[in-house]
Protein backbone atom coordinates (compact mmCIF):
# COMPACT_ATOMS: atom_id res chain seq x y z
CA UNK A 1 0.00 0.00 0.00
CA UNK A 2 1.61 2.98 -1.04
CA UNK A 3 2.22 6.13 1.74
CA UNK A 4 2.85 8.88 -0.34
CA UNK A 5 3.02 10.41 -3.83
CA UNK A 6 5.45 12.02 -5.58
CA UNK A 7 4.36 14.27 -8.46
CA UNK A 8 7.48 16.29 -10.49
CA UNK A 9 6.45 19.36 -12.66
CA UNK A 10 8.37 22.26 -13.93
CA UNK A 11 11.59 21.21 -11.97
CA UNK A 12 9.43 21.05 -8.24
CA UNK A 13 9.11 17.48 -7.12
CA UNK A 14 5.63 17.58 -4.46
CA UNK A 15 6.05 14.79 -2.28
CA UNK A 16 2.45 13.98 -0.22
CA UNK A 17 2.11 12.02 2.90
CA UNK A 18 -0.88 10.15 2.41
CA UNK A 19 -0.92 7.70 5.43
CA UNK A 20 -4.37 8.63 7.16
CA UNK A 21 -5.51 9.37 10.26
CA UNK A 22 -1.99 11.12 11.21
CA UNK A 23 0.75 10.48 8.55
CA UNK A 24 2.27 9.02 11.34
CA UNK A 25 5.56 8.23 10.22
CA UNK A 26 5.76 4.24 10.34
CA UNK A 27 9.12 2.35 8.76
CA UNK A 28 7.23 1.82 6.18
CA UNK A 29 6.54 5.58 4.77
CA UNK A 30 9.93 6.43 6.13
CA UNK A 31 10.85 3.50 3.70
CA UNK A 32 8.50 4.81 0.67
CA UNK A 33 9.90 8.07 1.58
CA UNK A 34 13.84 7.40 0.74
CA UNK A 35 12.58 5.49 -2.20
CA UNK A 36 11.37 9.24 -2.95
CA UNK A 37 14.85 11.08 -2.64
CA UNK A 38 16.48 8.00 -4.51
CA UNK A 39 14.25 8.92 -7.55
CA UNK A 40 14.81 12.35 -7.30
CA UNK A 41 18.64 11.93 -7.29
CA UNK A 42 18.13 9.83 -10.65
CA UNK A 43 16.56 12.83 -12.09
CA UNK A 44 18.05 15.90 -12.91
CA UNK A 45 15.52 18.00 -13.84
CA UNK A 46 14.37 18.23 -10.17
CA UNK A 47 15.54 21.81 -8.59
CA UNK A 48 12.90 21.75 -5.37
CA UNK A 49 11.01 19.38 -3.53
CA UNK A 50 8.35 20.43 -1.83
CA UNK A 51 6.42 18.24 0.79
CA UNK A 52 3.08 18.82 2.73
CA UNK A 53 0.69 16.17 4.15
CA UNK A 54 -2.90 14.95 3.12
CA UNK A 55 -5.77 14.95 5.25
CA UNK A 56 -5.80 16.82 8.65
CA UNK A 57 -1.99 17.05 9.91
CA UNK A 58 1.41 17.37 8.13
CA UNK A 59 2.30 14.33 10.38
CA UNK A 60 1.93 13.52 14.15
CA UNK A 61 5.11 12.04 14.61
CA UNK A 62 6.25 8.15 14.69
CA UNK A 63 3.37 5.92 14.35
CA UNK A 64 3.11 5.32 18.36
CA UNK A 65 1.03 1.90 17.53
CA UNK A 66 4.05 0.52 15.79
CA UNK A 67 6.25 0.77 19.33
CA UNK A 68 4.48 -1.96 20.18
CA UNK A 69 6.00 -3.86 18.14
CA UNK A 70 9.43 -3.35 18.40
CA UNK A 71 11.51 -5.80 20.97
CA UNK A 72 13.85 -5.22 23.21
CA UNK A 73 16.93 -2.08 23.12
CA UNK A 74 18.50 -3.14 19.89
CA UNK A 75 15.12 -2.23 17.99
CA UNK A 76 14.21 1.00 19.86
CA UNK A 77 18.01 2.38 19.30
CA UNK A 78 17.68 1.49 15.52
CA UNK A 79 14.25 3.13 15.13
CA UNK A 80 15.94 5.85 16.37
CA UNK A 81 19.70 5.85 13.88
CA UNK A 82 17.21 4.77 10.78
CA UNK A 83 15.38 7.66 11.38
CA UNK A 84 18.15 9.91 12.00
CA UNK A 85 20.23 8.99 9.30
CA UNK A 86 17.31 9.41 6.72
CA UNK A 87 16.34 13.35 8.24
CA UNK A 88 20.30 13.69 7.55
CA UNK A 89 20.26 12.67 4.32
CA UNK A 90 17.61 15.20 3.62
CA UNK A 91 19.54 17.91 5.21
CA UNK A 92 22.81 17.07 3.08
CA UNK A 93 20.16 16.61 -0.18
CA UNK A 94 21.42 18.54 -3.27
CA UNK A 95 18.22 20.13 -3.99
CA UNK A 96 16.25 22.35 -1.18
CA UNK A 97 13.61 20.67 0.55
CA UNK A 98 10.16 22.67 1.29
CA UNK A 99 8.23 21.34 4.29
CA UNK A 100 4.76 22.89 4.05
CA UNK A 101 3.11 22.52 7.74
CA UNK A 102 -0.74 22.45 8.28
CA UNK A 103 -2.56 20.91 11.42
CA UNK A 104 0.14 19.35 13.13
CA UNK A 105 3.97 18.95 12.89
CA UNK A 106 4.56 16.60 16.44
CA UNK A 107 7.28 14.51 17.21
CA UNK A 108 8.83 12.78 14.58
CA UNK A 109 6.62 15.01 12.18
CA UNK A 110 8.72 17.87 13.27
CA UNK A 111 11.59 16.32 13.16
CA UNK A 112 11.40 15.73 9.57
CA UNK A 113 10.50 19.51 9.41
CA UNK A 114 13.12 20.28 10.84
CA UNK A 115 15.46 18.52 8.59
CA UNK A 116 14.24 20.69 5.42
CA UNK A 117 15.46 23.63 4.64
CA UNK A 118 12.62 26.31 4.72
CA UNK A 119 9.79 25.53 6.22
CA UNK A 120 6.41 27.56 5.90
CA UNK A 121 3.69 26.47 8.49
CA UNK A 122 -0.48 27.70 9.45
CA UNK A 123 -0.48 30.17 11.44
CA UNK A 124 -2.78 27.76 13.73
CA UNK A 125 -0.70 24.29 12.91
CA UNK A 126 0.95 22.86 16.20
CA UNK A 127 4.38 22.27 16.13
CA UNK A 128 6.12 20.50 19.27
CA UNK A 129 7.77 17.20 21.04
CA UNK A 130 5.32 15.80 23.12
CA UNK A 131 7.73 12.88 23.68
CA UNK A 132 7.50 13.64 27.24
CA UNK A 133 4.08 12.41 27.90
CA UNK A 134 4.31 8.83 26.12
CA UNK A 135 7.47 8.67 28.81
CA UNK A 136 10.19 9.04 26.06
CA UNK A 137 12.18 11.49 24.34
CA UNK A 138 12.56 12.87 21.04
CA UNK A 139 14.60 10.53 18.67
CA UNK A 140 14.49 11.53 15.09
CA UNK A 141 18.04 14.45 16.30
CA UNK A 142 14.88 16.51 17.66
CA UNK A 143 17.12 17.29 20.92
CA UNK A 144 19.87 18.18 18.33
CA UNK A 145 17.76 20.18 16.04
CA UNK A 146 15.20 22.09 17.85
CA UNK A 147 18.06 24.20 19.60
CA UNK A 148 19.40 25.27 16.52
CA UNK A 149 16.65 27.02 15.34
CA UNK A 150 14.87 28.17 18.89
CA UNK A 151 18.00 28.63 21.23
CA UNK A 152 18.37 26.40 24.30
CA UNK A 153 15.86 27.80 26.45
CA UNK A 154 13.01 27.38 24.44
CA UNK A 155 14.01 24.34 23.40
CA UNK A 156 14.12 22.51 27.12
CA UNK A 157 10.93 24.11 27.71
CA UNK A 158 8.85 22.41 24.33
CA UNK A 159 10.90 19.34 24.88
CA UNK A 160 10.71 19.08 28.53
CA UNK A 161 6.56 20.31 29.03
CA UNK A 162 5.68 18.53 25.78
CA UNK A 163 3.16 21.54 24.69
CA UNK A 164 3.58 22.54 21.01
CA UNK A 165 3.52 26.41 19.84
CA UNK A 166 1.32 27.29 17.05
CA UNK A 167 2.63 28.16 13.26
CA UNK A 168 2.31 31.90 14.54
CA UNK A 169 4.79 31.29 17.60
CA UNK A 170 7.17 29.25 15.64
CA UNK A 171 7.82 31.76 12.96
CA UNK A 172 8.28 34.42 15.72
CA UNK A 173 10.51 32.14 17.36
CA UNK A 174 12.46 31.11 14.30
CA UNK A 175 11.57 28.06 13.99
CA UNK A 176 9.72 28.14 10.60
CA UNK A 177 10.57 30.80 8.13
CA UNK A 178 6.93 32.45 7.56
CA UNK A 179 3.07 31.74 8.26
CA UNK A 180 -0.06 31.97 6.58
CA UNK A 181 -3.38 31.25 7.09
CA UNK A 182 -4.45 27.43 7.14
CA UNK A 183 -6.09 28.06 3.39
CA UNK A 184 -3.14 29.80 1.84
CA UNK A 185 0.19 27.82 3.25
CA UNK A 186 0.64 25.22 0.51
CA UNK A 187 -0.26 27.80 -2.49
CA UNK A 188 2.07 29.74 -0.51
CA UNK A 189 4.94 26.70 -0.31
CA UNK A 190 4.28 26.07 -3.80
CA UNK A 191 4.90 29.64 -5.01
CA UNK A 192 8.10 29.51 -3.04
CA UNK A 193 8.97 26.01 -4.59
CA UNK A 194 8.52 27.29 -7.90
CA UNK A 195 10.50 30.41 -7.59
CA UNK A 196 13.59 28.53 -6.71
CA UNK A 197 13.56 26.17 -9.42
CA UNK A 198 13.66 29.24 -11.66
CA UNK A 199 17.29 29.75 -10.67
CA UNK A 200 19.79 27.99 -12.12
CA UNK A 201 20.31 24.40 -10.93
CA UNK A 202 23.91 24.29 -10.02
CA UNK A 203 23.98 27.63 -8.34
CA UNK A 204 21.25 25.70 -6.24
CA UNK A 205 23.94 23.00 -5.77
CA UNK A 206 26.36 24.94 -4.25
CA UNK A 207 24.15 26.86 -1.94
CA UNK A 208 22.89 23.42 -0.68
CA UNK A 209 26.28 21.85 -0.26
CA UNK A 210 27.78 24.85 1.43
CA UNK A 211 24.72 26.01 4.04
CA UNK A 212 25.27 22.59 5.81
CA UNK A 213 29.32 23.54 6.45
CA UNK A 214 28.17 26.05 8.87
CA UNK A 215 26.69 23.04 11.25
CA UNK A 216 27.94 21.85 14.70
CA UNK A 217 30.61 19.48 14.25
CA UNK A 218 29.18 17.42 16.66
CA UNK A 219 25.73 17.25 15.51
CA UNK A 220 26.78 13.38 14.50
CA UNK A 221 28.18 13.08 18.19
CA UNK A 222 24.66 14.36 19.34
CA UNK A 223 22.73 12.20 17.47
CA UNK A 224 24.63 8.90 18.40
CA UNK A 225 23.58 9.87 22.02
CA UNK A 226 20.16 10.81 21.28
CA UNK A 227 19.71 7.65 19.57
CA UNK A 228 21.63 5.61 22.98
CA UNK A 229 19.40 7.86 25.48
CA UNK A 230 16.03 6.98 23.14
CA UNK A 231 16.25 3.04 23.42
CA UNK A 232 17.55 3.24 27.26
CA UNK A 233 14.13 5.13 28.11
CA UNK A 234 11.88 3.21 25.32
CA UNK A 235 13.14 0.38 27.50
CA UNK A 236 11.76 1.31 30.81
CA UNK A 237 8.16 1.18 32.37
CA UNK A 238 7.25 4.95 32.26
CA UNK A 239 7.68 4.51 28.22
CA UNK A 240 5.44 1.26 28.22
CA UNK A 241 2.60 3.40 30.45
CA UNK A 242 2.98 6.20 28.30
CA UNK A 243 2.49 4.64 24.98
CA UNK A 244 -0.47 2.28 26.54
CA UNK A 245 -1.77 5.48 27.67
CA UNK A 246 -1.67 7.21 24.50
CA UNK A 247 -3.00 4.14 22.62
CA UNK A 248 -6.10 3.91 25.49
CA UNK A 249 -6.72 7.30 24.92
CA UNK A 250 -5.96 8.48 28.99
CA UNK A 251 -3.64 10.38 30.91
CA UNK A 252 -0.42 8.29 31.89
CA UNK A 253 0.39 7.35 35.18
CA UNK A 254 4.32 7.69 35.68
CA UNK A 255 5.64 5.90 38.37
CA UNK A 256 9.61 6.92 38.38
C1 LIG B 1 11.40 9.08 17.38
C2 LIG B 1 10.10 9.74 17.24
C3 LIG B 1 9.18 9.62 18.23
C4 LIG B 1 7.83 10.18 18.05
O1 LIG B 1 7.54 10.89 17.10
S1 LIG B 1 6.69 9.76 19.23
C5 LIG B 1 5.17 10.46 18.67
C6 LIG B 1 5.09 11.93 18.95
N1 LIG B 1 3.80 12.43 18.56
C7 LIG B 1 2.78 12.52 19.42
O2 LIG B 1 2.91 12.19 20.60
C8 LIG B 1 1.48 13.06 18.87
C9 LIG B 1 0.37 12.14 19.22
N2 LIG B 1 -0.89 12.58 18.69
C10 LIG B 1 -1.61 13.59 19.22
O3 LIG B 1 -1.19 14.28 20.13
C11 LIG B 1 -2.96 13.82 18.67
O4 LIG B 1 -3.39 12.65 18.04
C12 LIG B 1 -3.08 14.97 17.65
C13 LIG B 1 -2.79 16.30 18.37
C14 LIG B 1 -2.12 14.78 16.47
C15 LIG B 1 -4.52 15.02 17.10
O5 LIG B 1 -5.42 15.02 18.16
P1 LIG B 1 -6.99 14.82 17.85
O6 LIG B 1 -7.41 15.83 16.85
O7 LIG B 1 -7.68 14.84 19.18
O8 LIG B 1 -7.11 13.40 17.16
P2 LIG B 1 -6.80 11.96 17.77
O9 LIG B 1 -8.09 11.22 17.96
O10 LIG B 1 -5.87 12.03 18.94
O11 LIG B 1 -5.95 11.32 16.56
C16 LIG B 1 -6.57 10.95 15.36
C17 LIG B 1 -6.13 9.54 15.05
O12 LIG B 1 -4.74 9.59 14.74
C18 LIG B 1 -4.06 8.64 15.56
N3 LIG B 1 -2.71 9.16 15.83
C19 LIG B 1 -2.37 10.42 16.16
N4 LIG B 1 -1.05 10.53 16.30
C20 LIG B 1 -0.55 9.30 16.08
C21 LIG B 1 0.77 8.77 16.08
N5 LIG B 1 1.84 9.54 16.32
N6 LIG B 1 0.92 7.45 15.84
C22 LIG B 1 -0.12 6.67 15.56
N7 LIG B 1 -1.40 7.12 15.54
C23 LIG B 1 -1.60 8.42 15.79
C24 LIG B 1 -4.89 8.55 16.82
O13 LIG B 1 -4.61 7.36 17.53
C25 LIG B 1 -6.28 8.59 16.23
O14 LIG B 1 -6.54 7.29 15.71
P3 LIG B 1 -7.99 6.63 15.89
O15 LIG B 1 -8.93 7.51 15.14
O16 LIG B 1 -7.83 5.27 15.28
O17 LIG B 1 -8.29 6.60 17.37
Amino acid sequence: MSTLTMEIHNHVAEITLQSPPANALSTHILQDLSKELDKVENDASVKAILLKGEGRFFSAGADIKEFTTLQGADDYKSLSSKGQQLFQRIENFHVPVIASIHGAALGGGLELAMACHIRYAAEDAKLGLPEINLGIIPGFAGTQRLPRYVGAAKAYEMILTGVPITGQEAAAAGLVNKSFSAEEVHEEASRLAAAIAEKSGPTIHHVMNLVPMTHNPQFGEGNRAEAEAFGDVFGKEDAKEGIQAFIEKRKPDFKH
